[in-house]
């Protein structure tokens, strides 16, 4: 009898996974970078996403968006919550142990503390554009340390576009 073919064109986990992380950085406030960041279990189910923004309770009208000003307190550096803590803080209670991490933006060294400490032992990342930035050469080297894998995903060449 003749079957049906399956579809060959469908996501692959990775792109599927990547795509999720993009999509969640388009809900950032943040005019000059957009973050975003989905945790998922060695099964492949998702646990949690995030995106950088500003605390819960802390307004995204009041606070600043500036990367530089003379009153560092009118940047958004001293408030905003990057997008991979947002993932591993929203998660709804469940165990990030052994998990991996999908984020477009190469993880601080902040984050890669909070990584490391909540037990994800895979980030995969798509752009690295701080990576001679101190902060991020720390990342590495605490990662490296602990032991959690990281690596880059290329472009497929693949381009999606979602009709809303
Ligand atoms: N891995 C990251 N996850 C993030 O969510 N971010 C956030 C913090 C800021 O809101 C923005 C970076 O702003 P800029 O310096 O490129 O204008 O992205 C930044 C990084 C880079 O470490
Ligand atoms: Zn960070």
């Amino acid at each position: 009898m003749e079957v049906g073919m399956k579809r060959t064109d469908y996501l692959s986990w990775d792109e599927y996974f990547m795509g999720i992380a993009l999509l969640a950085g388009l809900r950032s406030k943040d005019p000059g970078t957009q973050v975003g960041a989905c945790i998922v279990s060695q099964k492949n189910k998702i646990l949690s996403i995030g995106y950088n923004g500003m605390p819960t309770g802390c307004s995204d009208d009041e606070m600043p968006w500036d990367r530089e000003n003379e009153n560092p307190l009118q940047t958004k550096y001293m408030y905003v919550c990057h997008a991979e803590l947002n993932a591993i803080l929203n998660n709804a209670g469940a165990s990030l142990q052994g998990a991996k991490l999908y984020v477009s933006l190469f993880p601080c060294n902040d984050c890669a503390k909070a990584i490391i400490q909540s037990g994800i032992k895979e980030v995969i990342y798509q752009c690295d554009k701080y990576a001679d930035m101190p902060p991020y050469i720390a990342s590495k080297r605490m990662l490296d340390m602990a032991g959690v894998a990281y690596r880059q995903l290329p472009h497929s060449g693949r381009t999606v576009t979602l009709e809303l």
